[in-house]
């Protein structure tokens, strides 16, 4: 019986097999390969895998072949030749319309920044409850109409200030927290920081986190 079994995955398999090897053997492969190369070398000097992983995406969509046939012919690359190829950056012209079918291109590469010791979001968490005056506010409304003038010129170590979504926070406390790291987060300061926010992590519930940092509300137009 369990030889019966054996038999039916055997005769099933194979042909499935060929068929994907093949279409991948007929150009795909090269394409794949530079493309592909290419795509790792563009990565390694802004972020890396983010990208190799773009890459496999891409060829999904250009045929119907399964990601597992694609995935094993890129790594095969990446541990042999193609690194290489990568790296001298591979005269393929020719692959070009290949490159431009990835939609992946479009999202930002997103780097960790690995936590300090005592600066994980849970820590956040535990100071916006601990903590009485996060915002800096002594006592002032949290209420308060406030120009993009007067955020500019809150971006000292203390108090710096940004405005998300309509609202003026005084980020100075997250920027250790920030699991983007302060120096991306610095970038909002002593600004409307929306669109930057949008771009990385639109999903991210910042008027959550940055409850306790509220300092006042924009001013639209002064
Ligand atoms: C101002 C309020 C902001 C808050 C509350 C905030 C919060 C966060 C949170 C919670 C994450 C982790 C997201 C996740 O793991 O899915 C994150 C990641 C990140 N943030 Fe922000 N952020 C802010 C502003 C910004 C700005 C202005 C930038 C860019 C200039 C930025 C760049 C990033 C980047 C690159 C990451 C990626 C880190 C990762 O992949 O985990 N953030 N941020």
């Amino acid at each position: 019986m369990a030889n019966e079994d054996d038999f039916t995955f055997c005769s099933v398999g194979p042909p499935k097999d060929d068929v994907e090897t093949r279409k991948v053997d007929d150009g795909d492969v090269n394409g794949i390969h530079r493309d592909g190369g290419n795509g790792i070398a563009d990565d390694r000097s802004s972020g890396s895998i983010w990208k190799i992983c773009a890459s496999s995406q891409k060829q999904e969509t250009i045929g119907s072949l399964s990601f597992n046939v694609i995935d094993a012919s890129l790594r095969g690359e990446v541990d042999q030749q193609s690194e290489q190829a990568a790296h001298v950056g591979a005269a393929s012209s020719a692959k070009a319309p290949l490159e431009q079918k990835s939609p992946v291109r479009k999202s930002t590469p997103r780097v960790k920044v690995p936590f300090e010791k005592g600066y994980s979001q849970m820590d956040w968490l535990k100071l916006t409850r601990t903590h009485p005056d996060l915002a800096g506010l002594n006592g002032q409304s949290n209420k308060r109409l406030i120009s993009l003038n007067e955020v500019k010129q809150h971006q000292s170590e203390g108090s710096m200030w940004t405005v998300l979504k309509g609202r003026v926070y005084n980020i100075a406390p997250y920027m250790k927290f920030h699991p983007g790291g302060a120096d991306m987060l610095m970038k909002g300061v002593g600004k409307d920081c929306t669109s930057l926010f949008n771009k990385y992590h639109a999903w991210v519930n910042a008027e959550f986190l940055l409850e306790k940092c509220l300092v006042g509300v924009l001013n639209e137009g002064h």
